[in-house]
């Protein structure tokens, strides 16, 4: 059993003013951060990595009766023998990463979090709390960057791929994803692109992790699991249309996307997943017939909430077991797809479509599904987007909604100039 230590007290900071300054000194770095509301967690430096919650006994002390929160990033195909990504390889297979220092925001105000194996000693919350307190307001930088395009050949070839497993009855629906390369005009850091996800256009949860000089971020509109108590909620997401700066003219999309058999029927496969895990795992399972639509920036997603009630001994990371991948990310049947997956895609992954998030010592927390995200070291990195691809579906149409769903992840460069070139690199293989 692995004895923790962790103080919490209240802090009067912006915790992202206060992260941009603390971070200089760590080079593990994780963030969790909700747009839509004050669920919010910026860990700094690694206290202690456990393989389960269970080995841990938190002696909790300071003003604040906070939890000790725990970071937890986990890879779309974990069992993937193909190697990573060349940035990804570098970063350890961990389950549920303690920070030395956390800020958070929740509904209860805003508090920094400092864990140790020892007492915490008073002086080195005292330090840390004076350096957050001096944090100046954040300022954003524009990058410029060129992307280099993967082709349409090689995209069209990987979605034939994946027509025929369908015509064939191998798969119901997989999901097909592009991998691009950028490189920035001048090296940027993590915090550079933190700050243009947190304080830019992009919806959702902002995920961030750094280990060493490598960092992987962007800004997820998909939540996986979340848990509080015995309320437990998912979300089916699955089905796209582009969104118009008209409004009459974005409704209409809407109301479109609603009506549209083919991304009616790519939803409909999360959906029933999804309800059949809760219907296992959960009583009290409440999962609306039809989808409302999810508006973003540039686009729009049929969605359907759930909700339940969590059995008795049913964990948060069993749930996320469980349910990840959902057919949003996969497809249908899970397995044969990821198989597909594997045989298709060009890369391994990684973090991109992972279950990332965290749980407090408690049990509670959440998973988001990591979309729109993207691995950078330096001046270079890759960034990830997918589609479903179901009977009906059409290449073309598949390469430019990808193409929207990447402007998420690009917008952390804060608007700088993109220079488009062609490129060999392609997602298929
Ligand atoms: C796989 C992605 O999106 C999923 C989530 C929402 C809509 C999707 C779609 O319409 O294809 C995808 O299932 C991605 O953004 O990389």
């Amino acid at each position: 059993m692995t004895r923790i230590f962790s103080f919490t007290q209240p802090l009067d900071v912006d915790i992202v003013d206060a992260f941009c300054l603390l971070q200089k000194g760590f080079t593990d770095q994780f963030v969790y951060y909700r747009k839509d509301r004050p669920v919010r967690f910026m860990g700094l430096g690694r206290c202690i990595a456990l393989p389960m919650l269970d080995d841990a006994e938190c002696e909790l002390s300071g003003p604040a009766g906070e939890q000790p929160v725990f970071f937890s990033f986990n890879r779309f195909d974990a069992h993937n023998p193909a190697p990573a990504d060349e940035l990804f390889q570098s970063f350890p297979s961990l389950h549920f990463m303690l920070p030395e220092v956390v800020l958070i925001e929740n509904e209860r105000g805003t508090f920094l979090q400092v864990n140790s194996l020892g007492p915490v000693y008073a002086g080195r919350v005292e330090r840390f709390s004076r350096l957050a307190l001096s944090a100046r307001p954040r300022t954003r930088r524009s990058i410029d960057y060129t992307l280099t395009l993967d082709s349409r050949e090689t995209w069209e070839r990987a979605v034939d791929d994946g027509l025929a497993a369908i015509h064939a009855g191998r798969v119901d629906k997989v999901v097909l994803s592009r991998r691009l390369k950028v490189r920035a005009a001048e090296p940027f850091s993590s915090k550079d692109l933190l700050v243009n996800l947190i304080d830019g256009t992009a919806h959702g949860t902002v995920l961030l992790y750094r280990y060493a000089d490598v960092f992987f971020c962007g800004c997820t509109p998909e939540l996986l699991v979340r848990k509080r108590g015995a309320d437990l909620e998912s979300m089916c997401l699955a089905g796209t249309c582009p969104t118009s700066p008209d409004a009459q003219e974005n409704a209409r999309l809407a109301a479109a996307l609603m009506a549209d058999q083919k991304n009616r029927t790519e939803h409909d496969y999360v959906v029933r997943f999804i309800r059949d895990v809760l219907n296992r795992t959960c009583y009290s399972v409440d999962v609306p017939a039809q989808p409302t639509i999810m508006p973003l920036t540039c686009i729009q997603h049929l969605m359907t909430p759930a909700r339940a009630k969590l059995l008795d001994g049913v964990d948060l990371w069993s749930m996320m077991g469980d349910l990840h991948p959902t057919p949003a990310v996969s497809g249908a049947p899970v397995g044969e797809a990821k198989m597909l997956i594997r045989q298709v895609e060009a890369y391994n992954r990684g973090f991109f479509a992972g279950a990332c998030g965290y749980v407090d010592a408690a049990g509670d927390g959440e998973f988001s599904v990591a979309l729109r995200t993207g691995v950078f070291d330096g001046e270079i990195g890759y960034v990830y987007a997918g589609c479903g691809i179901v009977d009906g579906s059409r290449a073309a149409d598949e390469y430019d909604e990808i193409a929207l769903k990447l402007k998420t992840v690009l917008s952390a460069f804060g608007g700088g100039t993109e220079t488009v070139v062609a490129g060999v690199d392609g997602g298929a293989r």
